[in-house]
């Protein structure tokens, strides 16, 4: 899958597949290409990825057609604009509260005429050499936007962050929706499914897409379900601990 494909895929209502990726070593990107997935979230909010090791996951990631989505650790202009002039086909950003937060968000990953993202063709999104040419129009068009909706505030302002603009997908975290409600970690819990049930609506009535995180195959069948059309199926190293684990007790030791 070209890049670009991912957010032809959303805007026809296709439901994606990704999961989350904090390891640097490009080959697991490359290989969740092969695996099936349709994008990859390189996590620079809860990873320790140095941008080097981003951009070259954007590169492999690009070997096997994933779409690698970069999570910056904040909701920060120069962030933003590095993310998508790195290679990615698109940006997540966290701990969206406002309709103000979702602007800005929008303003830092669009070129003029709809936001104020930097302009330089000297990088990787540039091809290097495309000086002088017109592409930003084309890059506004493919860049993908997700924002996320994880806190009490952003789901209290949710009726009005559906109306930003460009936002594509508001992509809801389970994990800090349920520590913003006094519940840390227990997202399966019914205050934190039915809170996220009420907005997955009001995203959908919106036009807009919506997406979260599951923890294992049936969790992201219920959200598929329930509407949700962006899943973050896992964390590359989560994924790797429980293969590891079932490899373990699947021997007899004595
Ligand atoms: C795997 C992600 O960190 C999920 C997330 O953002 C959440 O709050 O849940």
């Amino acid at each position: 899958m070209r890049q670009n494909q991912l957010k032809q895929k959303i805007k026809q209502g296709e439901t994606v597949l990704g999961l989350f990726m904090n390891c640097p070593y490009p080959a697991f990107i490359e290989i969740c290409g092969h695996a099936g997935f349709d994008f990859a979230v390189i996590d620079m909010e809860h990873g320790p990825l140095h941008p080097l090791a981003a951009e070259d996951l954007c590169r492999a990631a690009d070997c096997s057609g994933i779409a690698p989505i970069v999570r910056v650790s904040k909701n920060d202009g120069p962030q933003i604009q590095r993310a998508l002039d790195i290679g990615s086909a698109g940006v997540q950003v966290p701990q969206i509260e406002s309709k103000i937060d979702a602007e800005t968000a929008v303003q830092s990953a669009k070129y003029s005429p709809l936001g104020t993202r930097g302009l330089s063709f000297a990088t990787r999104a540039g091809l290097y050499t495309a000086a002088g040419t017109n592409i930003t129009d084309k890059l506004n068009e493919e860049s993908l936007v997700v924002i996320h909706v994880e806190g009490k505030g952003g789901i209290d302002n949710l009726a009005e962050i559906v109306t930003v603009p460009e936002v594509d997908v508001i992509f809801l975290g389970p994990y800090d929706l349920s520590q913003s409600i006094g519940i840390p970690g227990q997202v399966r819990d019914p205050r934190v499914i039915d809170m996220m049930q009420e907005a997955v609506q009001t995203i959908r009535k919106a036009g807009k897409a919506a997406g979260t995180f599951a923890e294992n195959p049936e969790i992201a069948q219920q959200w598929i379900d329930a509407g949700v059309q962006y899943v973050a199926l896992g964390v590359d190293v989560a994924v790797f601990l429980r293969a590891c684990q079932s490899l373990v007790k699947a021997v007899d030791r004595f």
